[in-house]
């Protein structure tokens, strides 16, 4: 059966972890983007467009042959209220964002493209989190332990450390994790 060039541009080793999920070969690129966001616009644009970037950019990488390629590019970000939190910069960012996300629930986005061609397919998942209220010590053992400064919101989901402080999560897992598994596989069956 033909079967196209499936290339993940994406540097996460979470988002890969999550696509060999589907068992399906693929290819990754690490792809460099401009990922700054753009009060404008909201959250899901950000997403998308930041993930759109990741796509094209990877899209002008890579070699034209004569197999059609499918590029799959996502970006994640943590949102309470209006305020957005990306990857922070260190352990006083880090500190600050696990203070605040403490005592009422927050939102997780991914936003995902595929591309392939003229094709296109865009969508943005939202997750609900609660976190189960992390003292102040808490939060400093994680930080030192787990050093979570590569992810949105400055935590992993899937940390064991971060696991025993999640009370609720509505919606997908995966989308927490950097990729909505189901949207994904949903939405690759009209690429593949
Ligand atoms: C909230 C949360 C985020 N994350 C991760 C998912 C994303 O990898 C990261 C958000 O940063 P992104 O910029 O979305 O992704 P990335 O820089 O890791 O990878 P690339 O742009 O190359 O695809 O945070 C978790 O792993 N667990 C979590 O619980």
């Amino acid at each position: 059966m033909y079967q196209p060039r499936l290339i993940l541009a994406s540097q996460s080793p979470r988002r890969k972890d999550i696509l060999s999920l589907m068992q399906l070969p693929f290819e990754t690129l690490a792809v460099d983007t401009d990922e700054s966001l753009d009060p404008s616009l909201a959250i899901e644009e950000n997403v998308t467009s930041i993930a759109r970037r990741k796509a094209e950019a990877a899209s002008s990488l890579i070699e034209k042959t004569g197999q059609r390629t499918v590029i799959l590019a996502a970006d994640t970000v943590v949102a309470k209220g209006n305020r957005i939190y990306g990857k922070p910069a260190g352990f006083d960012e880090a500190f600050g964002m696990l203070k605040t996300l403490q005592n009422r629930s927050h939102r997780v986005y991914t936003g995902f493209v595929l591309l392939s061609g003229d094709k296109s397919h865009t969508e943005c998942v939202t997750t609900t989190v609660e976190f189960e209220p992390m003292s102040e010590r808490e939060i400093t053992r994680y930080l030192l332990a787990l050093q979570p400064y590569d992810k949105a919101g400055s935590y992993g989901i899937q940390d064991p450390l971060m696991a025993c402080h999640i009370k609720r999560i509505e919606g997908c897992y995966y989308n927490v994790v950097g990729l909505p598994l189901s949207r994904v596989c949903k939405a690759l069956k009209a690429f593949l």
